[in-house]
């Protein structure tokens, strides 16, 4: 069985460095900062949309603008790990769903080579032995292609689908898993609107959760 995990807003709570790189791709324009609010909002769909939420606040639509500002961010989003967090008992939770024997995967909107430098700086890369990023494939989410090529790699049982936003219930939907959704992420709208198979408000509680919706194969 296979637990497969949103990262942004999920496992780690990265809004600080992803604003400090906003503002300096923004910077770069000669555009002011905005808030950390503001950029939270616009986080999940991946860095071209990010680029384009940064500009459209300052109403500008420029294709040019945008693909200098997603250089700029791809060239330093390895190293913007300085700010950022894991969510409180991610540590535990992962170490327990790995003493169950679970596969574990990360399926994210996030460059896959930032997602690993982010894993890697929390010493839980080795947790993870499949990581798929928002430029993994051709379509990211809430396309259900990268969490089915996710749940693939990860053997392809019986699994769900660990999340924060509106695209990840979207995507978990997509693709026919059941959804748990972590409620102190980055979600615009209220935790019941979206459609889910659990919510998750401490990560203490998702080992049993999982348990509730992954039942153990009678032998
Ligand atoms: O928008 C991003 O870059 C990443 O977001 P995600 O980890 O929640 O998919
Ligand atoms: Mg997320």
């Amino acid at each position: 069985m296979a637990v497969l995990f949103d990262l942004d807003g999920t496992l780690i709570d990265s809004v600080a460095d992803i604003h400090r790189l906003s503002n300096a791709a923004l910077a770069g324009e000669g555009l002011a900062p905005l808030g950390l609010e503001t950029v939270r909002g616009f986080i999940g769909r991946g860095v071209p949309h990010l680029v384009a939420r940064l500009l459209a606040a300052h109403g500008i639509a420029d294709p040019e603008r945008a693909a200098r500002m997603a250089a700029l961010i791809a060239g330093s989003y390895d190293d913007a790990v300085e700010l950022t967090q894991l969510y409180p008992g991610v540590r535990d939770a992962v170490a327990g769903l790995q003493a169950q024997g679970h596969a574990l995967g990360v399926c994210t909107n996030k460059p896959a080579s930032a997602a690993r430098a982010i894993l890697r700086h929390m010493g839980l890369l080795d947790a993870f032995p499949v990581v798929i990023g928002g430029d993994s494939l051709d379509l990211r989410k809430p396309d259900p292609a990268p969490l089915l090529a996710t749940w693939r790699a990860c053997g392809a049982g019986p699994a769900v689908y660990v999340g924060d936003s509106e695209v990840d219930a979207a995507c978990a939907e997509a693709a026919g898993l059941p959804f748990i959704l972590y409620e102190h992420g980055y979600r615009q709208i209220p935790a019941e609107a979206l459609p889910h198979a659990a919510i998750l408000g401490d990560f203490a509680d998702l080992p049993e959760t999982v348990a509730r919706l992954l039942p153990a194969p009678r032998a």
